[in-house]
């Protein structure tokens, strides 16, 4: 069935772009990765390595740099790579050079700012003849690239096509398990950003593993109201692609997230600065589809006031103190 999809295009060359390269070439994959920048691709290509964005992993061989985006035509599969906010430029640039039905899987965590769109319903407008579908779970670049296990979950409309894709890109080291949720699956990458930046500032104001484990858990309560409001399967959100990558990326300064909330915590403001931190930009968009449905997310719209500067950090955690007890629901 995987020979369905030899060969495999990937669209970024981050972090994120060239571990899934690695791991598609593991798996046995042709594998194209185009970047956008032409100095970039030529680094990636003479050293075969990345180090701008995933230092000391090699590429590998397999894996074929590339700045030309047309080069992509024949691949059989494409996994798009880019930030969540750049996904509809480029995908509208890739449109043209696709055949009809090629899958396009988005592996950005977001959701779009100005449309309130999930990534699979900017890719259906922006590469309309694609089969759109998603990639999401806990995994960080670094520990994919360095083939330690991990497991995400791969969702697309039709079933067989989730099956296959994961079958062609999956390996003893990178595990998928496939889904037809794909809305559970994009929901669940992108609330748990923002909550991951609310557990940074637990961590950085130092209130204790106790208070760590309350915010996951009244978090992932957040996750799932607002999934259930938008049609996500609530054994997705308690799956990989919700509650799995919520507990990694509240865990770890590893995470960019949980680092910006960190910095934060400690009145250190936004650090370090330009670094992609995607839920910093989805916490608006977020609330307001929540409020738009009369979902409440009292952690993410803390999180949201910090960001926008309308609260400052004891604002926000008092208000989500003092809020009156209540049932656990
Ligand atoms: N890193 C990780 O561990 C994981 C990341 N993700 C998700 O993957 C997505 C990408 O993250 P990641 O790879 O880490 O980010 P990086 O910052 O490492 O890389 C982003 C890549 O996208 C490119 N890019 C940015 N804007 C544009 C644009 N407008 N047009 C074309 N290319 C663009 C950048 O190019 P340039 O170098 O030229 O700026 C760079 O190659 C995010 O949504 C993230 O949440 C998901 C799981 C794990
Ligand atoms: O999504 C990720 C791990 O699953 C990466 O998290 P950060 O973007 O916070 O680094």
């Amino acid at each position: 069935m995987s020979a369905r999809f030899a060969s495999i295009g990937v669209v970024g060359a981050g972090a994120w772009g060239t571990a899934l390269a690695n791991a598609s070439a593991r798996a046995g994959r042709e594998v194209l990765l185009w970047g956008r920048d032409a100095a970039l691709v030529e680094t990636l290509r003479r050293t075969r390595a990345n180090p701008a964005h995933l230092p000391g992993v090699a590429l590998a061989p397999g894996v074929e740099p590339t700045a030309d985006l047309a080069a992509l035509a024949g691949a059989d599969a494409i996994l798009l790579v880019v930030p969540a906010q750049a996904s509809r430029a480029v995908a509208a640039a890739l449109a043209p050079h696709l055949a009809a039905g090629t899958p396009v899987v988005t592996c950005a965590k977001g959701i779009e700012r100005g449309t309130s769109l999930f990534m699979t319903q900017v890719l259906a407008q922006a590469c309309p003849a694609a089969l759109p579908a998603i990639l999401s779970g806990p995994s960080f670049a670094a520990d994919v690239a360095a083939g330690l296990p991990t497991a995400v979950t791969l969702a697309a409309r039709e079933i067989e096509v989730a099956g296959a894709l994961a079958a062609a890109l999956g390996s003893a080291s990178f595990r998928l398990y496939h889904s037809r949720d794909v809305r559970g699956v994009e929901i669940g990458g992108a609330a748990k950003n923002v909550l991951a930046i609310a557990a940074g500032i637990v961590g950085g104001r130092r209130l204790g593993a106790s208070a760590g484990a309350a915010l996951i858990a009244r978090g992932f309560a957040e996750l799932m109201r607002f999934g259930k409001a938008f049609g996500a399967q609530a054994e997705t959100l308690t799956g990989l692609s919700g509650l799995g990558d919520l507990i990694l990326t509240c865990s770890t300064a590893q995470s960019r997230n949980y680092a910006l909330g960190l910095s934060l915590g400690q009145d250190e403001g936004l650090h370090p600065p330009g670094r992609l931190a995607e839920g910093a930009l989805t916490a608006g968009v977020l609330v307001a589809m929540a409020d738009g449905r009369g979902v409440d997310m009292p952690i993410a719209r803390a999180v949201e006031a910090v960001l926008a500067g309308r609260s400052d950090i004891e604002q926000a955690i008092g208000s989500l103190l003092a809020r009156p007890q209540k049932a656990e629901a």
